[in-house]
């Protein structure tokens, strides 16, 4: 079963989203946010290492597959990394509006058990934006991006000002992104392209 709670469902004056012109085109991949990402950072070894690609509209797919490293019952995929993955993908939604959001709430449905050496196929979509307030959706399915859904989630993500990070992250990791030319372009490009 799934359905997800009223918190989640958008409300009355929510609009539809708008794809940034700048948003990355379909097919393109995403790349890490965030070297130090457990979603999708390439300097986390035992991460997930995630890799998003944009879709049409605002839609995102992605992959992920379940490492040993990822395991909750013997041989299968850890329901909080599936969780993960999920929220990942949902995260990288938000480079297609251009806005910078963090996840406010993430409601799961965990369908089929995900044996490890599993290649996750996440799908997400912004569904309505209301305000600050971001609704979006996403799937994952095994055996292929048609196969059957393992795992499913509905998501609020709330705007934040760039300085969310630099107000709450801790300040060695803070300097070493500030420190990161590539960083500091995507963090620029969210403050001027509101
Ligand atoms: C300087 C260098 C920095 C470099 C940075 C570089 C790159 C950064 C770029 C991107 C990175 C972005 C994200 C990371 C990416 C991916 C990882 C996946 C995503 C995550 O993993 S991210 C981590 C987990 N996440 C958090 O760490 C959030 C902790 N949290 C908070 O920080 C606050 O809690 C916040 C900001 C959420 C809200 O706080 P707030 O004070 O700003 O706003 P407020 O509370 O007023 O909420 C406004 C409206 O949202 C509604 N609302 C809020 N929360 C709700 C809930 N739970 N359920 C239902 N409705 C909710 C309210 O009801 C109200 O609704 P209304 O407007 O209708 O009244």
């Amino acid at each position: 079963m799934s359905g997800s709670s009223a918190a989640l469902q958008p409300p009355a004056d929510a609009v539809k989203p708008v794809r940034h012109p700048d948003a990355p085109a379909p097919g393109e991949l995403l790349g890490a946010h965030y070297g130090g990402c457990f979603g999708c950072g390439g300097d986390q070894p035992h991460g997930l290492h995630l890799e998003a690609r944009a879709g049409e509209g605002v839609r995102i797919t992605a992959e992920f597959t379940v490492q040993a490293a990822h395991q909750g019952a013997p041989g299968l995929a850890h329901g909080g990394v599936l969780a993960t993955a999920l929220d990942e993908t949902l995260g990288s939604l938000n480079w297609l509006l251009r806005t910078v959001a963090v996840t406010g709430r993430l409601e799961t449905d965990f369908l089929r058990p995900v044996p490890v050496g599993t290649t996750l196929h996440l799908e997400a979509e912004v569904v309505a934006v209301a305000g600050r307030k971001i609704y979006s959706t996403a799937t994952g399915r095994v055996g292929g991006p048609d196969g059957p859904v393992a795992v499913r989630a509905d998501a609020l993500f709330v705007e934040v000002k760039i300085d969310h990070f630099a107000q709450h992250g801790r300040p060695q990791e803070i300097r070493a992104a500030m420190e990161d030319p590539d960083q500091m372009r995507r963090a620029r490009a969210f403050e001027v392209n509101p």
